[in-house]
């Protein structure tokens, strides 16, 4: 007896975001400022519900909007990150990378709780607030979500939350 798995898909040309980052690696290397259009696509693995879907794509692709416009159009931050330190300076923040500084206004820039601004940790922080939202409107867990985060053409990064 054959047996059925299933998965719906989200990438729209709206669950995107422009944003500005900088990432560290190898320990003493930071990148200078820069941006991408970044492309989101998101999937969900799980059984059918009583509406023989796994979960509606519509609520899905709202659900990812509104996260890639809080994220558009903003200086993206990591708040975890042991080489940049964040500082309040009034209206703007600061951010520090050993005697390099960067000062940007508040509501230009959005702190994330990730260490390093890559596109791994963006998709897995995309992942872990839509688990919270479908968890807020009551859906039962799903077996898997998967979030790419596409930095440009060719190169993205996915997570999987497996649950
Ligand atoms: N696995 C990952 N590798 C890299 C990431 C990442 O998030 N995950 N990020 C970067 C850099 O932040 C940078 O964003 C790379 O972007 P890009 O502009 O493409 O880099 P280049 O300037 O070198 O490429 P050009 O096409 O020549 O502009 C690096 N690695």
């Amino acid at each position: 007896m054959s047996s059925s798995r299933y998965k719906v898909r989200v990438t729209k040309d709206f669950l995107v975001f422009s944003s500005g980052h900088f990432i560290t690696f190898e320990g003493n290397q930071c990148e200078r400022v820069h941006g991408h259009n970044y492309r989101t696509a998101v999937e969900v693995d799980g059984d059918l519900d009583g509406n023989h879907y796994v979960v509606d794509f519509i609520a899905l692709r709202d659900m990812t909007r509104t996260i890639c416009d809080e994220l558009d159009h903003r200086m993206l931050l990591p708040a975890g990150s042991p080489y940049i330190r964040l500082e309040d300076d009034g209206p703007n923040i600061v951010a520090r990378y050993r005697d390099r500084y960067w000062s940007f206004p508040r509501d230009e820039c959005v702190v994330l709780p990730i260490a390093n601004t890559t596109a791994e940790l963006l998709a897995k922080y995309i992942a872990d607030r839509l688990l919270v939202a479908m968890r807020a409107r009551g859906w039962a867990d799903p077996r898997a979500v998967r979030v790419e985060v596409e930095e440009c053409f060719g190169q993205s990064a996915e997570v999987e939350l497996t649950l």
